[in-house]
């Protein structure tokens, strides 16, 4: 039984609607990596399911991206099991075979970014309020290759590198005319759009559409593929590293301290 995500049939023929509701912030913790990773195998094996669409349950934050938790003050097993996490969650994702929607229905930073530009389509709600983006070296520490390869697949180099030097957070209207998300719909009609985009893409054959989209992607998977244990390792020995902790450190307590 999942908790954190809420698998629904959705309103049409062959879509599932998947929710993230994990709160405060739908932080990507372990627990919610394998609970994901737990609910996306079995919509990958129910072949009643064609399509996907991926939100939060609650509108305000999509995913609040990596659990900050789980890369602070903790030893080195541990980050290795998170990270094997994390790469798992992207493998799934990036190489599913269904057709995955983003209805973007809140903040959308780093990792929760990350999630959706696995997907084939997102649509984001029109609220100034939401931003999209990989805020990474906003918090001093750096995007993993695989992150910059599924920005760059979906931007291009140029719009990325910049993107990912600043670490920009964009608004919708800034995040469509970079190409970060498909569309922005005002945010009443966000589900009804992402449903609607969905008929579109349910229309091509699964069997062709599927075939394109892994060779498309496979380059990237595969980069991964063949370096995942050297890649776990490249992430245990930056993240314990005295000054990405102290940077992390101080970005929580800022976050922290927002409130007071
Ligand atoms: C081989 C690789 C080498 C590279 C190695 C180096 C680095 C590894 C890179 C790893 C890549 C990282 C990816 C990530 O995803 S990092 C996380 C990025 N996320 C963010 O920057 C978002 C931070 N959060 C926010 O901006 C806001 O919280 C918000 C999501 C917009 C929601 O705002 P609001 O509703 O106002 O809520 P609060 O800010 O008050 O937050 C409520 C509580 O939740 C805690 N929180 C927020 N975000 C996170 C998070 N990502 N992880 C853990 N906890 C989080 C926040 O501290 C508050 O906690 P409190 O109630 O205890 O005060």
């Amino acid at each position: 039984m999942s908790h954190r995500v809420l698998v629904e049939a959705g309103p049409a023929a062959g879509v599932a609607v998947l929710k993230f509701r994990n709160p405060p912030v739908n932080a990507l913790s372990l627990e919610m990596l394998m609970e994901l990773v737990i609910s996306l195998e079995k919509l990958e094996n129910d072949k009643a399911v064609r399509g996907i669409v991926i939100t939060a349950e609650n509108p305000g934050i999509f995913l609040a991206g990596l659990d900050l938790t789980e890369m602070c003050g903790r030893n080195p097993a541990h980050y290795a099991k998170y990270w094997e996490a994390v790469q798992e969650l992207w493998l799934r994702l990036y190489q599913s075979s269904k057709v995955l929607v983003a209805a973007i229905n809140g903040a959308c930073p780093a990792g929760g970014c990350l999630a959706s530009l696995t997907c084939d389509y997102r649509v984001m709600a029109d609220n100034p309020k939401y931003t999209i983006g990989l805020n990474e070296t906003q918090l001093g520490i750096i995007a993993p290759f695989w992150f910059k390869d599924t920005l760059v697949n979906t931007v291009g180099h140029r719009a990325a590198e910049q993107a990912l030097q600043l670490g920009t957070l964009f608004p919708p209207a800034k995040a469509l005319q970079v190409g970060i998300v498909d569309q922005v719909v005002p945010e009443e009609q966000l589900q009804s759009a992402a449903l609607s985009v969905m008929a579109q893409w349910l229309a091509i054959p699964d069997h062709a559409r599927q075939l394109t989209k892994t060779m498309m992607r496979k380059p990237t998977v595969d980069q991964l593929v063949k370096q995942r244990e050297a890649d776990i390792q490249s992430f245990v020995g930056l993240i314990s590293q005295d000054s990405i902790q102290r940077a992390l450190q101080t970005y929580l307590q800022k976050l922290r301290q927002k409130k007071g």
